[in-house]
């Protein structure tokens, strides 16, 4: 469909098309506040449906705090003015080893049912010439986590990402996660975990790099 003002060109444009999280509209540019209305209008219905009491003075507020918190904070990567500025520095030191940074905390939503994934990334690059902030490693999982998602997507969107903000191929990710939509509902598994990965440049073709990798998050 002709889509001439689709939030993805905007946000997602960077990424192939298949990697691109699905989007109908443009981001919107209204101050937070505006943006809340819309959605605590949605949600109020959908509370009193349930049959509860949107007076009581408990409940009262939940619509707005649930839009809030979906604008705000779980899908907070919907928002292009939030991708992370990876910056990077002159790998004087010469370090050309693998890097590992591994057990990122990794808050997601089922973008199915949009209840949470949990889990943790793991992520590696070979540096050439030159050598990430470790904390953007974070910053980059935590960008397009913040979105209603698969895992499958997220791990390719994060390497995605992370190949073209570093200049290399050789990036390597995993993320092992729990779905709450498996663990708490449908068919009530707590004990499964997903683990999903994609490998780039020489974790791909190099066997022994990738069984470093992980032997380094202790797979
Ligand atoms: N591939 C993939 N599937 C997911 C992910 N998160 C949730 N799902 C699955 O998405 C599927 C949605 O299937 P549906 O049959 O439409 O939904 P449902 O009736 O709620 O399915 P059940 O969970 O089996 O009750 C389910 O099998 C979920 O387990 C994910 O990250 N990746
Ligand atoms: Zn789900």
């Amino acid at each position: 469909m002709d889509n001439p003002t689709g939030l993805a060109p905007a946000t997602d444009a960077h990424l192939p098309e298949g990697l691109r999280t699905p989007f109908a509209t443009t981001p919107s540019t209204k101050p937070t506040k505006q943006r809340l209305r819309p959605s605590a209008a949605i949600l109020r219905p959908s509370c009193a449906s349930l049959g509860l009491d949107l007076s009581d003075d408990s409940l009262a507020g939940t619509p707005r705090r649930v839009a809030k918190m979906y604008v705000q904070e779980w899908f907070k990567g919907l928002d292009p003015r939030n991708r992370p500025e990876v910056r990077m520095f002159h790998n004087r030191y010469n370090y050309h080893q693998l890097l590992v940074e591994r057990d990122i905390t990794l808050f997601s939503c089922c973008e199915h049912h949009f209840v949470p994934i949990i889990g943790k990334a793991h992520v590696a690059y070979l540096p050439s010439a030159s050598v990430v902030g470790l904390s953007k490693l974070n910053r980059v999982v935590q960008y397009y986590a913040r979105r209603p998602q698969v895992q499958e997507r997220l791990t390719r969107q994060i390497a995605e990402e992370l190949k073209q903000s570093l200049g290399t191929d050789d990036v390597a990710v995993l993320i092992e996660a729990d779905h709450l939509c498996v663990m708490s509902r449908g068919v009530n598994d707590t004990s499964s975990s997903t683990l999903t990965s994609e490998y780039g440049g020489q974790f791909a073709t190099d066997h022994a790099l990738r069984q470093e990798f992980l032997r380094q998050i202790g797979k």
